[in-house]
C-alpha cells in the first residue's frame, strides 16, 4: 500500500452551453457555478452562485483546486474531452491525463490507472467538475516534490484508492453533493428529501434510448424518447415525486366577453424556478442576474407566490437534461393527472415570456396518457377550401412511464398539444408531467406561480388512502 505524503491534481469545469460542450481549465470563469472555489479569486460573483451542491470533494481539495492550475482541455468529439495539466513539471504527463465521456456520464478513459489516482465528478448547475488527483508516494524524490508542493497544495489526508473501477458509476457523494438529505427553501410548505443514491445512480445513465426525430409535418420538430429514464427506476421516481413533492389545485377567474368564469384548474400542478433577471443564491436567497444584488422586492410583488428554488430531486434531471438537449431551463412545472379526468387541453407554450423557438423538455411517469398534437389553424385564403393541414386528425403519442417528449423549434408557434381525458382501459392510474423550461422574462414568474400555485391549499399524496389530500402544518410531516 502506497503511503501518500504530497499529491497534485488537475481539475477542469466542463460547462454546456447552447449545442455545445465547454470544456474550460477551473481557473477560468467558474464564478458562476462554484462559489467556495472561488473565494480564491475573490470574485464578487460568487455570492450568487448556486452553491447549494458543494460536494465533499471539493471541500476536500478546495486549495488545491483554488490555485491556478492551468488545464488543456480539448474536446474531441461533442461530448467527449481530454484534458492535461500544462505545466506537468517533473512529474510524466500521462500522470495527469484524462479522458471524460459526458453522454454516458462516466469517466471512460483514464491513462495511467493506478492506485494511487482518485477522481472526483461533481455535477452544479449545468457544469461538471471534474478532479484527477495523484497521490505521490512517500519514496518520491526530494526535489521533485519541492517543486510540486511549491505549485500544488499538499493533502496529506488523502487516502490511496486500492481497487480504482473503470467505467466509475457515480456515487451520490461525488454526484449529488449537498450536505443535507432534504431541499429546503423559504417558500416550501415542508422540506422535500433529496432523491434516493440508487435513483440518481440509476437516473445518470439517461437517455435510456436514443431519440426519435418526429419531423415530417410543417413546423414539427420533436424529439421523443422511449424511454429516456431507465426502466429501473421509473417506478421508484414516480412514487418518489408523488410522495413528497406539493401540489396546488389552482382555481381563477376569466373575463369573456364581459362575463366573469370560474376556472378550475383540471389537474394538480407545482412550480420552481425563476426567470434569467434573478438566481438562487446557495441559501436561497435571490439576486439579481447581472448585479448580483438582492432582488428589490418590487420585482415579484405581483407573484401568487414568492420563487421557489427547485429542490434537488427535480434539479438533478433538470441538469442532466440541459447537457443531453443543449438548452438551458430555469423552471419546473410539474402536473400530476390522478386519474383520465384529470387532463390539459389544447394550447401550446409559446407565451413571449418564453423567447421565440423555445426548447421544452416533456417526461412522463406512470400511467400512460395520449399526447395530441394537432396544427394550429391556418385561416383559409379568400374563397378557397380549407387548408389541408385543418382537416388532419391530431397526432398521438402514447406517453408511457419515463418517456420523454423534446418540443423544439417552430412547434410551440405553430401546434397545439393537449393530455385529453380517458374514460374506461387505462383511465385509473396517476400520471406526472415534468416539464423544462426557460423564462427569459421577469413576467413569466408571475405567470407560471399563478397558474401553478395559485392561492389555495396545498395537497400532498397520502399512501395510506392511496390519493391526494389537503395537506395542513399541524400534521406534523
Ligand atoms: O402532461 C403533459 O404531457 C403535457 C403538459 C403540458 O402541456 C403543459 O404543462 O404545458
Ligand atoms: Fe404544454
Amino acid at each position: 500500500m502506497i503511503n501518500p505524503t504530497t499529491s497534485s491534481s488537475i481539475a477542469a469545469v466542463v460547462k454546456t452551453v447552447p449545442r455545445r460542450v465547454v470544456v474550460s481549465p477551473l481557473v477560468l470563469r467558474t464564478v458562476k457555478v462554484v462559489p467556495k472555489l472561488v473565494e480564491h479569486s475573490a470574485a464578487p460573483e460568487a455570492k450568487a452562485c448556486n452553491g447549494d451542491a458543494f460536494a465533499r470533494a471539493d471541500r476536500e481539495n478546495e486549495k488545491a483546486i483554488g490555485k491556478q492550475m492551468p488545464v488543456k482541455a480539448t474536446a474531441r468529439e461533442r461530448t467527449k474531452f481530454d484534458f492535461t495539466a500544462e505545466k506537468d513539471m517533473e512529474r510524466p504527463p500521462q500522470a495527469c491525463q484524462l479522458g471524460l465521456d459526458i453522454s454516458a456520464w462516466r469517466l471512460t478513459r483514464l491513462q495511467d490507472v493506478s492506485d494511487d489516482v482518485e477522481v472526483f465528478l461533481n455535477m452544479f448547475d449545468s457544469s461538471i467538475i471534474v478532479l484527477a488527483t495523484k497521490v505521490f508516494p512517500q519514496s518520491a524524490d526530494m526535489s521533485k516534490k519541492r517543486a510540486l508542493d511549491s505549485f500544488f497544495t499538499p493533502m496529506s489526508h488523502k487516502k490511496a484508492r486500492s481497487s480504482p473501477e473503470l467505467p466509475i458509476k457515480p456515487e451520490s457523494s461525488q454526484i449529488d453533493a449537498s450536505t443535507t438529505d432534504f431541499s429546503n427553501h423559504w417558500t416550501y410548505p415542508y422540506p422535500v428529501p433529496h432523491l434516493t443514491p440508487d435513483i440518481v445512480g440509476e437516473l445518470n445513465q439517461v437517455p435510456a434510448s436514443e431519440g426519435r426525430a418526429i419531423n415530417d409535418q410543417p413546423d414539427l420538430d420533436l424529439l421523443y424518447f422511449q424511454p429516456y429514464i431507465p426502466k429501473s427506476i421509473e417506478r421508484d421516481l414516480f412514487d418518489f415525486l408523488r410522495q413528497n413533492l406539493f401540489f396546488y389545485r389552482v382555481q381563477y377567474i376569466i373575463k369573456r366577453y364581459g362575463t366573469e368564469t370560474q376556472i378550475n384548474t383540471p389537474r394538480y400542478t407545482t412550480v420552481f424556478g425563476v426567470d434569467t433577471s434573478s438566481t438562487f443564491t446557495a441559501t436561497g436567497d435571490l439576486v439579481d442576474s447581472q448585479t448580483t444584488k438582492p432582488v428589490p422586492p418590487e420585482r415579484y410583488k405581483a407573484c401568487a407566490s414568492q420563487p421557489r428554488s427547485i429542490p434537488q430531486c427535480l434539479d438533478h434531471l433538470r441538469q442532466l437534461t440541459e447537457i443531453f438537449t443543449g438548452a438551458t431551463y430555469n423552471f419546473c412545472l410539474v402536473n400530476y393527472y390522478a386519474n383520465g379526468a384529470d387532463s390539459i387541453s389544447y394550447h401550446s407554450d409559446d407565451e413571449r415570456f418564453l423567447g421565440s423557438n423555445p426548447s421544452i423538455a416533456s417526461f412522463s411517469l406512470g400511467s400512460t396518457r395520449d399526447f395530441c398534437m394537432k396544427h394550429k389553424p391556418i385561416p383559409p385564403k379568400d374563397g378557397e377550401p380549407p387548408p389541408e393541414q385543418n382537416l388532419k386528425p391530431p397526432l398521438k403519442l402514447p406517453l408511457a412511464s419515463g418517456d420523454m417528449v423534446l418540443m423544439r423549434g417552430r412547434t410551440q408557434a405553430n401546434w397545439l398539444h393537449s393530455i385529453p381525458k380517458r374514460k374506461g382501459k387505462g383511465s385509473e392510474g396517476g400520471r406526472i408531467n415534468i416539464t423544462f423550461r426557460k423564462g427569459v422574462e421577469k413576467y413569466s414568474t408571475q405567470n407560471y406561480y399563478q397558474y401553478n400555485v395559485g392561492e389555495g391549499a396545498v395537497w400532498k399524496w397520502d399512501k395510506r388512502k392511496g390519493e391526494m389530500r389537503e395537506w395542513v402544518k399541524s400534521r406534523n410531516e
